[in-house]
Protein backbone atom coordinates (compact mmCIF):
# COMPACT_ATOMS: atom_id res chain seq x y z
CA UNK A 1 0.00 0.00 0.00
CA UNK A 2 1.10 3.59 -0.40
CA UNK A 3 -1.19 5.65 1.77
CA UNK A 4 1.17 7.04 4.78
CA UNK A 5 -0.27 10.13 5.27
CA UNK A 6 -3.95 10.19 6.17
CA UNK A 7 -6.11 13.22 4.35
CA UNK A 8 -9.31 14.65 6.55
CA UNK A 9 -11.77 15.53 4.14
CA UNK A 10 -11.94 18.94 5.64
CA UNK A 11 -8.19 19.36 4.99
CA UNK A 12 -8.74 18.53 1.25
CA UNK A 13 -11.77 20.25 0.81
CA UNK A 14 -9.94 23.57 2.07
CA UNK A 15 -6.53 22.58 -0.14
CA UNK A 16 -8.60 22.18 -3.07
CA UNK A 17 -10.81 25.40 -2.49
CA UNK A 18 -7.17 27.11 -3.60
CA UNK A 19 -7.95 26.15 -7.34
CA UNK A 20 -9.87 26.29 -9.93
CA UNK A 21 -11.07 22.33 -9.75
CA UNK A 22 -14.74 22.34 -9.09
CA UNK A 23 -15.53 20.87 -4.88
CA UNK A 24 -14.40 17.92 -3.69
CA UNK A 25 -16.67 14.75 -4.55
CA UNK A 26 -14.93 11.86 -3.35
CA UNK A 27 -10.89 10.62 -2.91
CA UNK A 28 -9.77 7.44 -2.32
CA UNK A 29 -6.07 6.17 -1.50
CA UNK A 30 -4.16 4.32 -4.15
CA UNK A 31 -2.89 0.97 -3.02
CA UNK A 32 0.25 0.60 -5.62
CA UNK A 33 3.67 3.13 -5.52
CA UNK A 34 5.88 2.76 -3.15
CA UNK A 35 7.20 6.05 -2.11
CA UNK A 36 4.76 8.57 -1.55
CA UNK A 37 1.41 8.82 -0.44
CA UNK A 38 -1.13 9.18 -3.59
CA UNK A 39 -4.85 9.55 -3.59
CA UNK A 40 -7.48 9.13 -6.40
CA UNK A 41 -9.33 12.22 -5.82
CA UNK A 42 -12.83 12.98 -7.99
CA UNK A 43 -14.18 16.95 -8.09
CA UNK A 44 -17.49 18.24 -9.63
CA UNK A 45 -15.24 19.03 -12.53
CA UNK A 46 -13.04 16.31 -12.92
CA UNK A 47 -10.33 13.44 -11.58
CA UNK A 48 -7.07 14.26 -10.24
CA UNK A 49 -4.17 12.42 -8.47
CA UNK A 50 -3.45 14.35 -5.08
CA UNK A 51 0.59 13.27 -4.18
CA UNK A 52 1.73 13.85 -0.73
CA UNK A 53 5.85 13.28 -0.90
CA UNK A 54 7.16 11.39 1.75
CA UNK A 55 10.65 10.99 3.40
CA UNK A 56 12.45 9.87 -0.33
CA UNK A 57 11.57 12.85 -2.29
CA UNK A 58 12.92 16.01 -1.46
CA UNK A 59 10.83 18.88 -0.86
CA UNK A 60 14.18 20.76 -2.57
CA UNK A 61 13.99 18.44 -5.92
CA UNK A 62 10.32 19.07 -6.14
CA UNK A 63 10.96 22.56 -7.82
CA UNK A 64 13.10 20.39 -10.49
CA UNK A 65 10.66 17.45 -11.00
CA UNK A 66 7.40 20.13 -11.63
CA UNK A 67 9.09 22.05 -14.37
CA UNK A 68 10.74 18.69 -15.42
CA UNK A 69 6.86 17.65 -16.18
CA UNK A 70 5.87 21.00 -17.44
CA UNK A 71 8.60 20.96 -20.32
CA UNK A 72 7.48 17.05 -21.27
CA UNK A 73 3.64 18.11 -20.96
CA UNK A 74 4.40 21.26 -23.17
CA UNK A 75 6.24 19.07 -25.59
CA UNK A 76 2.91 17.36 -25.98
CA UNK A 77 4.71 14.17 -24.09
CA UNK A 78 1.61 12.19 -22.05
CA UNK A 79 3.44 12.82 -18.82
CA UNK A 80 1.09 14.37 -16.28
CA UNK A 81 2.14 18.17 -15.01
CA UNK A 82 1.06 19.50 -11.65
CA UNK A 83 -1.77 21.57 -11.72
CA UNK A 84 -1.22 25.27 -11.01
CA UNK A 85 -3.57 26.94 -8.03
CA UNK A 86 -5.02 30.70 -8.59
CA UNK A 87 -1.89 32.00 -7.33
CA UNK A 88 0.01 29.90 -10.35
CA UNK A 89 1.46 27.67 -7.08
CA UNK A 90 2.38 24.34 -8.04
CA UNK A 91 3.93 22.91 -4.56
CA UNK A 92 1.70 22.90 -1.57
CA UNK A 93 2.22 21.73 2.15
CA UNK A 94 -0.99 19.19 3.40
CA UNK A 95 -0.76 17.30 6.67
CA UNK A 96 2.28 18.35 6.53
CA UNK A 97 3.66 16.81 3.85
CA UNK A 98 4.86 18.65 0.73
CA UNK A 99 1.90 17.92 -1.94
CA UNK A 100 0.66 18.55 -5.56
CA UNK A 101 -2.33 18.04 -7.23
CA UNK A 102 -1.55 16.32 -10.43
CA UNK A 103 -3.39 15.58 -13.91
CA UNK A 104 -5.10 12.25 -14.12
CA UNK A 105 -4.14 10.12 -17.13
CA UNK A 106 -6.28 6.92 -18.32
CA UNK A 107 -4.70 3.74 -18.59
CA UNK A 108 -3.15 0.67 -16.88
CA UNK A 109 0.02 -0.59 -16.19
CA UNK A 110 0.81 -3.86 -17.71
CA UNK A 111 2.64 -6.58 -15.53
CA UNK A 112 3.58 -8.89 -18.18
CA UNK A 113 4.26 -6.56 -21.30
CA UNK A 114 4.31 -7.96 -24.69
CA UNK A 115 6.71 -6.72 -27.47
CA UNK A 116 4.50 -4.56 -29.19
CA UNK A 117 3.73 -3.04 -25.77
CA UNK A 118 7.34 -2.79 -25.04
CA UNK A 119 8.00 -1.08 -28.43
CA UNK A 120 5.40 1.09 -28.18
CA UNK A 121 6.64 2.58 -24.28
CA UNK A 122 10.43 2.97 -25.59
CA UNK A 123 9.09 4.79 -28.56
CA UNK A 124 7.68 7.14 -25.81
CA UNK A 125 11.16 7.12 -23.99
CA UNK A 126 12.61 8.13 -27.43
CA UNK A 127 10.35 10.96 -27.95
CA UNK A 128 10.89 12.12 -24.38
CA UNK A 129 14.84 12.02 -24.82
CA UNK A 130 13.65 14.30 -28.09
CA UNK A 131 11.48 16.70 -25.73
CA UNK A 132 14.70 17.32 -23.02
CA UNK A 133 17.15 17.97 -25.20
CA UNK A 134 16.23 21.78 -24.72
CA UNK A 135 15.71 20.98 -20.82
CA UNK A 136 18.21 23.26 -19.07
CA UNK A 137 17.89 21.97 -15.70
CA UNK A 138 20.26 20.04 -13.46
CA UNK A 139 20.02 17.63 -10.70
CA UNK A 140 22.55 14.74 -9.96
CA UNK A 141 21.44 11.33 -9.68
CA UNK A 142 20.93 10.90 -5.90
CA UNK A 143 20.91 6.87 -6.69
CA UNK A 144 23.81 7.28 -9.56
CA UNK A 145 27.28 5.62 -10.15
CA UNK A 146 28.78 7.51 -8.47
CA UNK A 147 27.00 6.71 -5.28
CA UNK A 148 26.79 2.96 -5.63
CA UNK A 149 30.10 2.51 -3.40
CA UNK A 150 28.78 3.89 -0.15
CA UNK A 151 25.27 2.52 -0.65
CA UNK A 152 27.29 -1.26 -1.06
CA UNK A 153 29.32 -0.17 2.04
CA UNK A 154 26.21 1.00 4.55
CA UNK A 155 24.39 -2.58 3.17
CA UNK A 156 27.95 -4.33 4.45
CA UNK A 157 28.16 -7.97 5.34
CA UNK A 158 24.44 -7.90 6.34
CA UNK A 159 23.96 -8.25 2.66
CA UNK A 160 25.16 -12.25 2.79
CA UNK A 161 22.08 -12.21 5.08
CA UNK A 162 20.14 -11.98 2.06
CA UNK A 163 22.54 -14.62 -0.46
CA UNK A 164 25.81 -15.80 1.11
CA UNK A 165 28.68 -14.41 -0.92
CA UNK A 166 26.83 -11.33 -1.78
CA UNK A 167 28.88 -8.67 -0.29
CA UNK A 168 31.57 -9.95 -1.98
CA UNK A 169 30.26 -10.48 -5.76
CA UNK A 170 28.70 -6.96 -5.49
CA UNK A 171 32.41 -5.61 -4.75
CA UNK A 172 33.44 -7.43 -7.63
CA UNK A 173 30.47 -6.47 -9.46
CA UNK A 174 31.40 -2.85 -8.72
CA UNK A 175 35.15 -2.91 -9.62
CA UNK A 176 34.37 -3.97 -13.14
CA UNK A 177 31.49 -1.25 -13.70
CA UNK A 178 33.60 1.67 -12.07
CA UNK A 179 36.52 0.25 -14.00
CA UNK A 180 34.62 0.06 -17.15
CA UNK A 181 31.35 3.29 -16.66
CA UNK A 182 31.13 5.12 -20.44
CA UNK A 183 31.84 8.45 -18.85
CA UNK A 184 32.04 10.36 -22.12
CA UNK A 185 28.24 9.63 -23.19
CA UNK A 186 26.21 12.28 -23.68
CA UNK A 187 23.91 13.27 -21.03
CA UNK A 188 20.54 14.27 -20.28
CA UNK A 189 17.64 14.66 -18.26
CA UNK A 190 16.54 11.19 -17.58
CA UNK A 191 13.53 9.42 -15.94
CA UNK A 192 15.64 6.81 -14.59
CA UNK A 193 12.85 4.43 -13.34
CA UNK A 194 10.63 3.41 -16.69
CA UNK A 195 9.51 0.35 -14.95
CA UNK A 196 6.08 -1.44 -16.28
CA UNK A 197 4.60 0.32 -13.52
CA UNK A 198 5.75 3.20 -14.65
CA UNK A 199 4.06 3.44 -18.16
CA UNK A 200 0.24 3.76 -18.34
CA UNK A 201 -1.43 2.32 -21.73
CA UNK A 202 -4.70 1.45 -23.08
CA UNK A 203 -4.27 -1.78 -24.90
CA UNK A 204 -0.99 -1.10 -27.16
CA UNK A 205 -1.04 2.63 -26.98
CA UNK A 206 0.68 4.58 -23.90
CA UNK A 207 -1.19 6.95 -22.62
CA UNK A 208 1.15 8.51 -19.36
CA UNK A 209 4.49 8.19 -18.45
CA UNK A 210 4.43 9.22 -14.65
CA UNK A 211 6.75 8.86 -11.42
CA UNK A 212 9.73 11.01 -12.25
CA UNK A 213 11.31 11.42 -8.59
CA UNK A 214 14.09 9.95 -9.73
CA UNK A 215 14.43 11.92 -13.01
CA UNK A 216 17.91 13.31 -12.96
CA UNK A 217 20.70 14.59 -15.33
CA UNK A 218 22.99 11.59 -15.94
CA UNK A 219 24.00 9.67 -19.21
CA UNK A 220 21.13 9.07 -21.95
CA UNK A 221 21.61 5.72 -22.71
CA UNK A 222 21.40 4.83 -19.56
CA UNK A 223 17.94 5.10 -19.42
CA UNK A 224 17.81 2.63 -21.80
CA UNK A 225 19.46 0.27 -20.13
CA UNK A 226 17.77 1.14 -16.95
CA UNK A 227 14.31 0.11 -19.45
CA UNK A 228 15.40 -3.14 -21.00
CA UNK A 229 16.37 -4.81 -17.20
CA UNK A 230 13.02 -4.10 -15.95
CA UNK A 231 10.81 -4.87 -19.14
CA UNK A 232 12.69 -7.39 -20.72
CA UNK A 233 13.04 -10.25 -17.85
CA UNK A 234 10.39 -11.65 -15.35
CA UNK A 235 9.38 -10.84 -12.24
CA UNK A 236 12.28 -12.84 -10.78
CA UNK A 237 14.91 -12.04 -13.19
CA UNK A 238 15.64 -15.82 -14.07
CA UNK A 239 14.32 -15.29 -17.70
CA UNK A 240 14.99 -13.16 -20.23
CA UNK A 241 12.55 -12.24 -23.04
CA UNK A 242 14.44 -11.50 -26.02
CA UNK A 243 11.47 -10.64 -28.37
CA UNK A 244 10.82 -7.95 -25.33
CA UNK A 245 14.61 -6.79 -25.41
CA UNK A 246 15.08 -6.34 -29.07
CA UNK A 247 11.18 -4.71 -29.36
CA UNK A 248 12.44 -2.23 -27.16
CA UNK A 249 15.71 -1.37 -28.64
CA UNK A 250 13.82 -0.89 -31.87
CA UNK A 251 10.95 1.34 -30.63
CA UNK A 252 13.70 3.56 -29.01
CA UNK A 253 15.56 3.44 -32.23
CA UNK A 254 13.14 4.37 -34.09
CA UNK A 255 11.62 7.31 -32.35
CA UNK A 256 15.29 9.03 -30.95
CA UNK A 257 18.25 6.27 -31.51
CA UNK A 258 21.35 5.17 -29.94
CA UNK A 259 24.92 6.08 -30.97
CA UNK A 260 27.22 3.31 -31.75
CA UNK A 261 29.23 4.26 -29.00
CA UNK A 262 26.40 4.17 -26.75
CA UNK A 263 25.09 0.68 -28.55
CA UNK A 264 28.60 -0.39 -27.41
CA UNK A 265 28.05 0.97 -23.95
CA UNK A 266 24.89 -1.04 -23.11
CA UNK A 267 26.43 -4.25 -21.56
CA UNK A 268 27.94 -2.34 -18.91
CA UNK A 269 25.12 0.11 -18.50
CA UNK A 270 23.15 -2.58 -18.28
CA UNK A 271 25.00 -4.12 -15.62
CA UNK A 272 25.19 -0.90 -13.56
CA UNK A 273 21.41 -0.23 -13.69
CA UNK A 274 21.24 -4.23 -12.53
CA UNK A 275 23.48 -2.61 -9.55
CA UNK A 276 21.54 0.17 -8.90
CA UNK A 277 18.48 -1.29 -8.21
CA UNK A 278 19.90 -4.22 -6.55
CA UNK A 279 21.51 -1.93 -4.11
CA UNK A 280 18.00 -0.15 -3.35
CA UNK A 281 16.30 -3.13 -2.93
CA UNK A 282 19.05 -4.99 -0.82
CA UNK A 283 18.85 -2.00 1.74
CA UNK A 284 14.96 -1.70 1.67
CA UNK A 285 14.84 -5.29 2.37
CA UNK A 286 17.11 -5.07 5.14
CA UNK A 287 15.44 -2.48 6.97
CA UNK A 288 11.79 -2.85 6.05
CA UNK A 289 10.38 -5.40 8.47
CA UNK A 290 9.22 -8.07 6.66
CA UNK A 291 5.20 -7.75 8.11
CA UNK A 292 5.78 -4.05 7.26
CA UNK A 293 2.55 -2.55 5.17
CA UNK A 294 5.11 -1.79 2.36
CA UNK A 295 5.59 -5.19 -0.05
CA UNK A 296 9.49 -5.22 0.10
CA UNK A 297 11.33 -6.02 -3.67
CA UNK A 298 13.25 -9.00 -4.13
CA UNK A 299 16.71 -8.04 -4.34
CA UNK A 300 17.80 -11.47 -5.72
CA UNK A 301 15.82 -10.41 -9.06
CA UNK A 302 18.36 -7.89 -9.57
CA UNK A 303 21.44 -10.44 -8.89
CA UNK A 304 20.22 -12.57 -11.64
CA UNK A 305 19.86 -9.79 -14.25
CA UNK A 306 23.33 -8.41 -13.69
CA UNK A 307 24.57 -12.33 -13.78
CA UNK A 308 23.02 -12.24 -17.00
CA UNK A 309 23.87 -9.27 -18.51
CA UNK A 310 27.92 -9.97 -17.04
CA UNK A 311 27.70 -13.33 -19.35
CA UNK A 312 25.22 -12.57 -21.99
CA UNK A 313 25.28 -8.15 -22.43
CA UNK A 314 27.72 -8.57 -25.56
CA UNK A 315 25.34 -10.99 -26.91
CA UNK A 316 21.85 -9.56 -26.67
CA UNK A 317 22.86 -5.92 -27.36
CA UNK A 318 25.03 -6.62 -30.17
N1 LIG B 1 -1.02 11.10 -13.11
C1 LIG B 1 -1.54 9.90 -12.84
N2 LIG B 1 -2.65 9.49 -13.48
C2 LIG B 1 -3.23 8.29 -13.19
N3 LIG B 1 -2.76 7.46 -12.24
C3 LIG B 1 -1.66 7.83 -11.57
C4 LIG B 1 -0.98 9.05 -11.82
N4 LIG B 1 0.07 9.15 -10.98
C5 LIG B 1 0.07 8.03 -10.23
N5 LIG B 1 -0.98 7.24 -10.57
C6 LIG B 1 -1.36 5.95 -9.95
O1 LIG B 1 -0.77 5.89 -8.67
C7 LIG B 1 0.11 4.76 -8.56
C8 LIG B 1 1.34 5.13 -7.73
O2 LIG B 1 2.01 6.21 -8.35
P1 LIG B 1 3.59 6.33 -8.34
O3 LIG B 1 3.94 7.70 -8.80
O4 LIG B 1 4.18 5.17 -9.09
O5 LIG B 1 3.87 6.17 -6.79
P2 LIG B 1 5.24 6.01 -6.01
O6 LIG B 1 6.07 7.21 -6.37
O7 LIG B 1 4.80 5.99 -4.59
O8 LIG B 1 5.87 4.73 -6.46
C9 LIG B 1 0.43 4.39 -9.99
O9 LIG B 1 0.73 3.02 -10.12
C10 LIG B 1 -0.86 4.74 -10.72
O10 LIG B 1 -1.81 3.71 -10.54
N1 LIG C 1 11.38 0.64 -9.56
C1 LIG C 1 12.13 0.38 -8.35
C2 LIG C 1 11.49 0.91 -7.11
C3 LIG C 1 10.93 2.32 -7.23
O1 LIG C 1 9.54 2.21 -7.07
P1 LIG C 1 8.50 3.13 -7.89
O2 LIG C 1 7.15 2.61 -7.49
O3 LIG C 1 8.78 4.53 -7.43
O4 LIG C 1 8.77 2.91 -9.35
C4 LIG C 1 12.33 -1.12 -8.14
O5 LIG C 1 11.56 -1.90 -8.73
O6 LIG C 1 13.22 -1.51 -7.39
Amino acid sequence: MAVYTQVSAEALSAFLARFDVGALVSAKGIAEGVENSNYLVDTTDARFILTLYEKRVAADDLPYFMALLDHLANAGNPVPPAIPDRDGRLIHELEGRPACLIQFLSGVSVTRPTPTQARAAAEAMGRMHASLSGFSLDRPNSMGVETWADQLARCGRDLDGIEAGLFDRLSSALDRILSRWPRHLATSAIHADLFPDNVLMLDDRVTGLIDFYFACTDIRAYDVAVMHGAWAFDGTGRVHDAEVGDALLAGYQSSFGLSDDERAALPILAEGAALRFLLSRAWDWLNTPADAMVTRKDPLAYLRRLDFYQTHGATIFA
